[in-house]
Protein backbone atom coordinates (compact mmCIF):
# COMPACT_ATOMS: atom_id res chain seq x y z
CA UNK A 1 0.00 0.00 0.00
CA UNK A 2 1.61 3.15 -0.58
CA UNK A 3 1.61 5.14 2.76
CA UNK A 4 2.07 8.95 2.85
CA UNK A 5 2.81 10.48 5.95
CA UNK A 6 2.34 14.07 4.96
CA UNK A 7 3.96 15.46 7.92
CA UNK A 8 7.23 14.11 8.28
CA UNK A 9 9.40 15.72 5.16
CA UNK A 10 11.98 12.78 3.40
CA UNK A 11 15.17 14.69 3.99
CA UNK A 12 15.24 13.52 7.47
CA UNK A 13 15.20 9.45 8.63
CA UNK A 14 12.53 7.95 9.93
CA UNK A 15 13.20 7.46 13.10
CA UNK A 16 14.36 11.67 13.62
CA UNK A 17 11.87 13.49 14.83
CA UNK A 18 12.64 17.44 14.54
CA UNK A 19 11.47 19.84 17.71
CA UNK A 20 11.09 23.40 17.39
CA UNK A 21 11.00 26.36 19.34
CA UNK A 22 7.57 27.61 18.48
CA UNK A 23 4.26 25.88 19.32
CA UNK A 24 2.60 26.83 15.95
CA UNK A 25 5.46 25.04 14.34
CA UNK A 26 5.82 22.47 16.43
CA UNK A 27 2.59 20.84 15.60
CA UNK A 28 3.49 20.78 11.92
CA UNK A 29 6.12 18.33 12.60
CA UNK A 30 5.37 16.04 15.17
CA UNK A 31 7.26 15.18 18.08
CA UNK A 32 5.83 11.53 18.64
CA UNK A 33 6.75 11.59 22.71
CA UNK A 34 4.76 15.14 23.34
CA UNK A 35 2.69 16.24 20.14
CA UNK A 36 1.62 19.69 22.31
CA UNK A 37 4.58 20.51 24.03
CA UNK A 38 5.95 24.05 23.56
CA UNK A 39 9.23 23.13 23.16
CA UNK A 40 11.78 25.87 24.05
CA UNK A 41 11.92 25.57 27.68
CA UNK A 42 12.41 21.44 27.40
CA UNK A 43 15.22 19.21 27.22
CA UNK A 44 15.29 17.57 24.51
CA UNK A 45 15.75 13.28 25.03
CA UNK A 46 19.15 12.22 23.05
CA UNK A 47 17.08 10.79 20.10
CA UNK A 48 15.60 14.32 18.98
CA UNK A 49 17.37 16.80 16.30
CA UNK A 50 16.51 20.40 17.05
CA UNK A 51 16.10 22.58 14.22
CA UNK A 52 15.94 26.05 13.51
CA UNK A 53 13.38 28.13 12.70
CA UNK A 54 15.10 29.14 9.09
CA UNK A 55 16.09 25.35 8.23
CA UNK A 56 12.48 24.07 9.40
CA UNK A 57 10.73 26.82 6.93
CA UNK A 58 13.35 25.20 4.44
CA UNK A 59 12.02 21.59 5.10
CA UNK A 60 8.41 22.66 5.04
CA UNK A 61 8.74 24.51 1.61
CA UNK A 62 9.97 21.45 0.16
CA UNK A 63 7.12 19.15 1.49
CA UNK A 64 4.78 22.00 0.12
CA UNK A 65 6.69 23.78 -3.03
CA UNK A 66 8.62 21.00 -4.37
CA UNK A 67 7.29 20.62 -7.67
CA UNK A 68 8.60 17.19 -8.26
CA UNK A 69 7.07 16.04 -5.10
CA UNK A 70 3.68 17.59 -5.95
CA UNK A 71 4.07 15.36 -9.54
CA UNK A 72 4.90 12.42 -7.57
CA UNK A 73 1.75 12.85 -5.79
CA UNK A 74 -0.37 13.56 -9.09
CA UNK A 75 1.15 10.60 -10.85
CA UNK A 76 0.61 8.29 -7.90
CA UNK A 77 -3.40 10.07 -8.13
CA UNK A 78 -3.32 9.38 -11.97
CA UNK A 79 -2.42 5.12 -10.91
CA UNK A 80 -5.04 5.23 -8.07
CA UNK A 81 -7.66 3.67 -10.45
CA UNK A 82 -6.84 2.88 -14.04
CA UNK A 83 -9.57 2.57 -16.36
CA UNK A 84 -7.16 1.64 -19.11
CA UNK A 85 -4.20 -0.71 -19.61
CA UNK A 86 -2.76 1.69 -21.85
CA UNK A 87 -2.91 4.10 -18.67
CA UNK A 88 -0.96 2.07 -16.57
CA UNK A 89 2.98 2.62 -16.39
CA UNK A 90 4.55 1.75 -19.90
CA UNK A 91 6.67 -1.05 -17.38
CA UNK A 92 3.08 -3.15 -16.70
CA UNK A 93 1.04 -2.03 -19.71
CA UNK A 94 1.85 -5.14 -22.26
CA UNK A 95 -0.40 -8.04 -22.72
CA UNK A 96 2.76 -10.27 -21.92
CA UNK A 97 2.96 -8.69 -18.63
CA UNK A 98 -0.91 -9.01 -18.12
CA UNK A 99 -0.61 -12.39 -18.53
CA UNK A 100 2.23 -13.21 -16.57
CA UNK A 101 0.24 -11.17 -13.56
CA UNK A 102 -2.71 -13.65 -14.30
CA UNK A 103 -0.61 -16.46 -13.96
CA UNK A 104 0.46 -15.41 -10.67
CA UNK A 105 -3.17 -14.52 -9.62
CA UNK A 106 -5.14 -17.04 -11.43
CA UNK A 107 -9.04 -16.21 -11.54
CA UNK A 108 -10.52 -17.48 -8.48
CA UNK A 109 -13.43 -19.05 -10.77
CA UNK A 110 -11.53 -20.79 -12.62
CA UNK A 111 -9.39 -22.39 -9.62
CA UNK A 112 -12.28 -22.91 -7.17
CA UNK A 113 -12.10 -26.86 -6.84
CA UNK A 114 -7.99 -25.96 -5.90
CA UNK A 115 -9.61 -23.38 -3.26
CA UNK A 116 -12.02 -25.58 -1.81
CA UNK A 117 -10.03 -28.40 -1.34
CA UNK A 118 -7.37 -26.09 0.70
CA UNK A 119 -10.17 -25.32 2.93
CA UNK A 120 -11.02 -29.21 3.56
CA UNK A 121 -11.73 -29.74 7.25
CA UNK A 122 -11.42 -26.37 8.20
CA UNK A 123 -13.98 -23.06 8.56
CA UNK A 124 -14.41 -20.75 6.03
CA UNK A 125 -14.73 -17.01 7.11
CA UNK A 126 -15.64 -14.42 4.57
CA UNK A 127 -14.37 -10.78 4.63
CA UNK A 128 -15.82 -8.65 2.18
CA UNK A 129 -14.82 -4.93 1.41
CA UNK A 130 -17.58 -2.88 -0.41
CA UNK A 131 -16.89 -0.10 -2.49
CA UNK A 132 -15.70 -1.79 -5.94
CA UNK A 133 -16.31 -5.09 -4.36
CA UNK A 134 -19.98 -5.63 -3.74
CA UNK A 135 -20.60 -2.80 -5.33
CA UNK A 136 -19.16 -1.05 -8.53
CA UNK A 137 -16.97 1.95 -8.82
CA UNK A 138 -19.65 5.23 -9.39
CA UNK A 139 -18.87 8.86 -9.48
CA UNK A 140 -20.91 9.76 -6.42
CA UNK A 141 -20.11 8.13 -3.25
CA UNK A 142 -23.14 8.34 -2.22
CA UNK A 143 -25.03 6.19 -4.78
CA UNK A 144 -23.00 3.00 -4.67
CA UNK A 145 -25.61 0.89 -4.66
CA UNK A 146 -25.36 -2.51 -4.40
CA UNK A 147 -27.69 -4.81 -6.42
CA UNK A 148 -30.66 -6.78 -4.98
CA UNK A 149 -28.70 -9.59 -6.45
CA UNK A 150 -25.40 -9.13 -4.41
CA UNK A 151 -27.63 -8.93 -1.50
CA UNK A 152 -29.43 -12.19 -1.98
CA UNK A 153 -26.09 -13.59 -2.29
CA UNK A 154 -24.55 -11.93 0.83
CA UNK A 155 -27.78 -13.04 2.94
CA UNK A 156 -27.18 -17.03 1.62
CA UNK A 157 -23.57 -16.50 2.36
CA UNK A 158 -24.19 -15.47 5.59
CA UNK A 159 -25.82 -18.18 6.62
CA UNK A 160 -23.04 -21.07 5.47
CA UNK A 161 -20.14 -19.17 6.87
CA UNK A 162 -19.66 -16.17 9.34
CA UNK A 163 -19.28 -13.10 7.16
CA UNK A 164 -17.98 -9.94 7.71
CA UNK A 165 -18.09 -6.26 5.97
CA UNK A 166 -14.94 -4.71 5.99
CA UNK A 167 -15.14 -1.32 4.51
CA UNK A 168 -13.53 2.44 4.82
CA UNK A 169 -16.96 3.72 4.73
CA UNK A 170 -18.10 4.30 8.13
CA UNK A 171 -20.66 1.47 9.56
CA UNK A 172 -24.25 3.73 9.06
CA UNK A 173 -22.96 4.33 5.48
CA UNK A 174 -22.12 0.76 4.71
CA UNK A 175 -25.42 0.06 6.48
CA UNK A 176 -27.54 1.99 4.22
CA UNK A 177 -26.16 -0.06 1.43
CA UNK A 178 -25.89 -3.52 2.83
CA UNK A 179 -28.93 -3.43 5.01
CA UNK A 180 -28.31 -7.28 6.30
CA UNK A 181 -28.39 -7.36 10.33
CA UNK A 182 -26.60 -10.99 10.38
CA UNK A 183 -23.07 -9.63 9.27
CA UNK A 184 -20.57 -7.94 10.99
CA UNK A 185 -18.98 -4.80 10.17
CA UNK A 186 -15.62 -3.27 10.37
CA UNK A 187 -15.73 0.32 9.11
CA UNK A 188 -13.92 2.87 9.14
CA UNK A 189 -10.78 1.05 7.75
CA UNK A 190 -11.30 -1.79 10.78
CA UNK A 191 -11.55 1.00 13.63
CA UNK A 192 -15.15 0.09 14.00
CA UNK A 193 -16.41 -2.78 14.64
CA UNK A 194 -19.42 -4.56 15.66
CA UNK A 195 -20.75 -7.83 15.64
CA UNK A 196 -24.33 -9.01 14.52
CA UNK A 197 -27.28 -6.96 15.33
CA UNK A 198 -29.26 -8.60 18.51
CA UNK A 199 -30.51 -11.77 17.81
CA UNK A 200 -29.05 -12.20 14.43
CA UNK A 201 -25.74 -14.23 15.51
CA UNK A 202 -25.15 -17.18 14.34
CA UNK A 203 -21.75 -17.87 16.12
CA UNK A 204 -22.59 -18.79 19.58
CA UNK A 205 -19.13 -18.40 20.38
CA UNK A 206 -18.99 -14.89 20.20
CA UNK A 207 -20.18 -12.82 23.12
CA UNK A 208 -23.26 -10.50 22.35
CA UNK A 209 -23.07 -7.24 21.45
CA UNK A 210 -19.41 -7.32 20.17
CA UNK A 211 -17.99 -3.78 19.92
CA UNK A 212 -14.51 -2.67 19.27
CA UNK A 213 -13.12 1.34 18.53
CA UNK A 214 -9.49 1.37 18.84
CA UNK A 215 -9.62 4.96 17.25
CA UNK A 216 -12.23 6.62 19.98
CA UNK A 217 -10.15 9.34 21.32
CA UNK A 218 -10.12 10.71 17.38
CA UNK A 219 -13.47 11.44 17.16
CA UNK A 220 -13.48 15.14 17.95
CA UNK A 221 -10.24 15.85 15.72
CA UNK A 222 -12.19 13.62 12.98
CA UNK A 223 -14.72 16.00 12.72
CA UNK A 224 -12.55 18.75 13.31
CA UNK A 225 -10.37 17.75 9.90
CA UNK A 226 -13.39 16.94 8.40
CA UNK A 227 -14.71 20.56 8.87
CA UNK A 228 -11.41 21.94 7.69
CA UNK A 229 -10.98 19.87 4.72
CA UNK A 230 -14.92 20.57 3.62
CA UNK A 231 -13.66 24.69 3.94
CA UNK A 232 -10.00 24.16 1.91
CA UNK A 233 -11.16 22.25 -0.50
CA UNK A 234 -14.72 24.23 -1.48
CA UNK A 235 -12.93 25.97 -4.15
CA UNK A 236 -12.14 22.94 -6.01
CA UNK A 237 -14.98 21.82 -8.18
CA UNK A 238 -15.69 18.20 -7.92
CA UNK A 239 -13.75 17.41 -4.92
CA UNK A 240 -15.76 15.75 -2.51
CA UNK A 241 -15.55 15.08 1.56
CA UNK A 242 -16.72 12.47 3.36
CA UNK A 243 -17.21 12.42 7.57
CA UNK A 244 -16.11 8.67 7.68
CA UNK A 245 -16.56 8.97 11.90
CA UNK A 246 -12.70 7.94 12.52
CA UNK A 247 -11.89 8.49 9.24
CA UNK A 248 -12.23 11.03 6.29
CA UNK A 249 -12.06 11.01 2.90
CA UNK A 250 -11.35 13.57 0.02
CA UNK A 251 -12.56 12.46 -3.36
CA UNK A 252 -10.86 13.77 -6.86
CA UNK A 253 -12.59 11.04 -8.92
CA UNK A 254 -14.57 14.17 -10.09
CA UNK A 255 -12.06 16.72 -9.77
CA UNK A 256 -10.50 17.99 -13.25
CA UNK A 257 -6.94 16.49 -13.40
CA UNK A 258 -5.35 19.97 -14.05
CA UNK A 259 -6.41 20.70 -10.61
CA UNK A 260 -5.03 17.74 -8.97
CA UNK A 261 -2.04 19.75 -7.63
CA UNK A 262 -4.11 22.67 -6.26
CA UNK A 263 -5.77 19.84 -4.08
CA UNK A 264 -2.86 18.20 -3.04
CA UNK A 265 -1.67 21.36 -1.70
CA UNK A 266 -5.05 22.18 0.46
CA UNK A 267 -5.09 18.58 1.39
CA UNK A 268 -1.62 18.68 3.10
CA UNK A 269 -2.35 22.05 4.16
CA UNK A 270 -4.93 21.67 6.40
CA UNK A 271 -3.29 18.14 7.23
CA UNK A 272 -0.03 19.93 8.59
CA UNK A 273 -2.36 20.76 11.58
CA UNK A 274 -3.26 17.17 12.89
CA UNK A 275 0.25 15.44 12.70
CA UNK A 276 -1.18 12.65 14.97
CA UNK A 277 -3.22 11.82 11.47
CA UNK A 278 -1.94 9.86 8.40
CA UNK A 279 -2.97 10.10 4.69
CA UNK A 280 -2.82 6.89 2.99
CA UNK A 281 -4.59 6.93 -1.19
CA UNK A 282 -7.47 4.68 -1.91
CA UNK A 283 -9.25 4.68 -5.82
CA UNK A 284 -9.17 8.52 -6.64
CA UNK A 285 -9.46 9.55 -3.12
CA UNK A 286 -7.67 10.33 0.05
CA UNK A 287 -7.89 8.57 2.85
CA UNK A 288 -7.26 10.44 6.80
CA UNK A 289 -6.87 8.30 9.50
CA UNK A 290 -5.46 8.16 12.88
CA UNK A 291 -2.17 7.39 12.97
CA UNK A 292 -2.21 3.86 15.05
CA UNK A 293 -1.36 0.82 14.48
CA UNK A 294 -4.64 -0.63 13.48
CA UNK A 295 -5.95 -1.05 9.74
CA UNK A 296 -8.14 -3.83 8.21
CA UNK A 297 -5.44 -6.76 8.68
CA UNK A 298 -5.60 -5.73 12.37
CA UNK A 299 -9.90 -5.67 11.99
CA UNK A 300 -9.21 -9.11 10.39
CA UNK A 301 -7.06 -10.89 12.62
CA UNK A 302 -9.70 -9.23 16.13
CA UNK A 303 -12.61 -11.54 14.73
CA UNK A 304 -10.96 -14.16 14.36
CA UNK A 305 -10.28 -14.16 17.64
CA UNK A 306 -13.63 -12.74 18.44
CA UNK A 307 -15.09 -15.87 16.45
CA UNK A 308 -12.68 -18.23 18.89
CA UNK A 309 -10.25 -18.97 16.10
CA UNK A 310 -7.19 -17.11 17.11
CA UNK A 311 -5.25 -20.07 18.44
CA UNK A 312 -6.55 -22.69 16.27
CA UNK A 313 -5.11 -23.78 12.53
CA UNK A 314 -8.43 -25.44 11.00
CA UNK A 315 -9.92 -21.47 9.99
CA UNK A 316 -9.75 -20.69 6.53
CA UNK A 317 -10.37 -17.15 6.19
CA UNK A 318 -11.10 -15.48 2.55
CA UNK A 319 -10.80 -12.43 1.77
CA UNK A 320 -12.06 -10.38 -1.40
CA UNK A 321 -11.19 -6.52 -1.51
CA UNK A 322 -10.22 -4.22 -4.69
CA UNK A 323 -8.39 -1.21 -2.85
CA UNK A 324 -4.76 -0.40 -1.37
CA UNK A 325 -5.73 -0.75 1.74
CA UNK A 326 -7.30 -3.80 1.67
CA UNK A 327 -3.36 -5.01 1.29
CA UNK A 328 -2.99 -5.12 5.07
CA UNK A 329 -5.44 -7.56 5.21
CA UNK A 330 -4.12 -10.01 2.26
CA UNK A 331 -0.47 -9.41 3.94
CA UNK A 332 -1.75 -10.82 7.27
CA UNK A 333 -3.52 -13.86 5.65
CA UNK A 334 -0.17 -14.52 4.06
CA UNK A 335 1.93 -13.60 7.42
CA UNK A 336 -0.84 -16.43 9.20
CA UNK A 337 -0.65 -18.59 6.25
CA UNK A 338 -4.52 -19.20 6.41
CA UNK A 339 -6.92 -18.81 3.66
CA UNK A 340 -6.19 -16.44 1.61
CA UNK A 341 -6.61 -12.84 -0.50
CA UNK A 342 -8.75 -12.14 -3.75
CA UNK A 343 -7.79 -8.78 -5.33
CA UNK A 344 -10.66 -7.16 -7.56
CA UNK A 345 -8.87 -6.07 -10.14
CA UNK A 346 -8.84 -6.02 -14.04
CA UNK A 347 -5.30 -4.56 -14.45
CA UNK A 348 -1.69 -5.96 -12.52
CA UNK A 349 -1.28 -4.46 -9.33
CA UNK A 350 1.31 -5.29 -6.76
CA UNK A 351 -0.93 -7.22 -4.48
CA UNK A 352 -0.45 -9.50 -1.17
CA UNK A 353 -3.76 -11.39 -2.96
CA UNK A 354 -3.23 -15.11 -4.36
CA UNK A 355 -6.09 -15.05 -6.47
CA UNK A 356 -7.99 -12.40 -8.98
CA UNK A 357 -11.41 -11.57 -9.91
CA UNK A 358 -12.37 -9.07 -12.79
CA UNK A 359 -15.41 -7.28 -10.98
CA UNK A 360 -18.34 -6.95 -8.72
CA UNK A 361 -19.90 -9.80 -11.32
CA UNK A 362 -17.18 -12.00 -10.91
CA UNK A 363 -17.19 -11.92 -6.97
CA UNK A 364 -21.15 -12.21 -7.21
CA UNK A 365 -20.41 -15.59 -9.41
CA UNK A 366 -17.82 -16.60 -6.88
CA UNK A 367 -19.90 -16.02 -3.81
CA UNK A 368 -23.00 -17.82 -5.58
CA UNK A 369 -20.58 -21.40 -6.19
CA UNK A 370 -19.50 -20.77 -2.45
CA UNK A 371 -23.28 -21.15 -1.18
CA UNK A 372 -23.89 -24.30 -3.86
CA UNK A 373 -20.38 -25.64 -2.69
CA UNK A 374 -21.42 -25.73 0.90
CA UNK A 375 -25.01 -26.92 0.36
CA UNK A 376 -23.58 -30.00 -1.35
CA UNK A 377 -21.70 -30.34 1.77
CA UNK A 378 -22.56 -33.44 4.16
CA UNK A 379 -24.06 -31.74 7.27
CA UNK A 380 -21.65 -32.58 10.11
O1 LIG B 1 -12.84 0.07 1.85
P1 LIG B 1 -13.86 0.40 0.80
O2 LIG B 1 -15.22 -0.14 1.11
O3 LIG B 1 -13.41 0.03 -0.58
O4 LIG B 1 -13.96 2.00 0.89
C1 LIG B 1 -12.95 2.82 0.33
C2 LIG B 1 -13.57 4.10 -0.17
O5 LIG B 1 -14.79 3.71 -0.82
C3 LIG B 1 -15.60 4.77 -1.32
O6 LIG B 1 -14.93 5.39 -2.41
C4 LIG B 1 -14.74 4.54 -3.53
O7 LIG B 1 -16.03 4.23 -4.11
C5 LIG B 1 -16.76 5.37 -4.61
C6 LIG B 1 -18.13 4.87 -5.09
O8 LIG B 1 -17.99 3.90 -6.08
C7 LIG B 1 -15.93 6.05 -5.72
O9 LIG B 1 -16.62 7.22 -6.18
C8 LIG B 1 -14.55 6.44 -5.15
O10 LIG B 1 -13.76 6.99 -6.19
C9 LIG B 1 -13.86 5.23 -4.56
O11 LIG B 1 -12.64 5.60 -3.93
C10 LIG B 1 -15.90 5.75 -0.22
O12 LIG B 1 -16.68 6.81 -0.72
C11 LIG B 1 -14.62 6.27 0.40
O13 LIG B 1 -14.92 7.18 1.42
C12 LIG B 1 -13.87 5.08 0.96
O14 LIG B 1 -12.66 5.53 1.55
Amino acid sequence: MVRFVVEKPQIMSASQNIVVSETTMSSIIPNNNNNNNNSSSQKLPPCLISISKKKLLKSIDIINGGGQRINAWVDSMRASSPTHLKSLPSSISTQQQLNSWIMQHPSALEKFEQIMEASRGKQIVMFLDYDGTLSPIVDDPDKAFMSSKMRRTVKKLAKCFPTAIVTGRCIDKVYNFVKLAELYYAGSHGMDIKGPAKGFSRHKRVKQSLLYQPANDYLPMIDEVYRQLLEKTKSTPGAKVENHKFCASVHFRCVDEKKWSELVLQVRSVLKKFPTLQLTQGRKVFEIRPMIEWDKGKALEFLLESLGFGNTNNVFPVYIGDDRTDEDAFKMLRDRGEGFGILVSKFPKDTDASYSLQDPSEVMDFLRRLVEWKQMQPRM
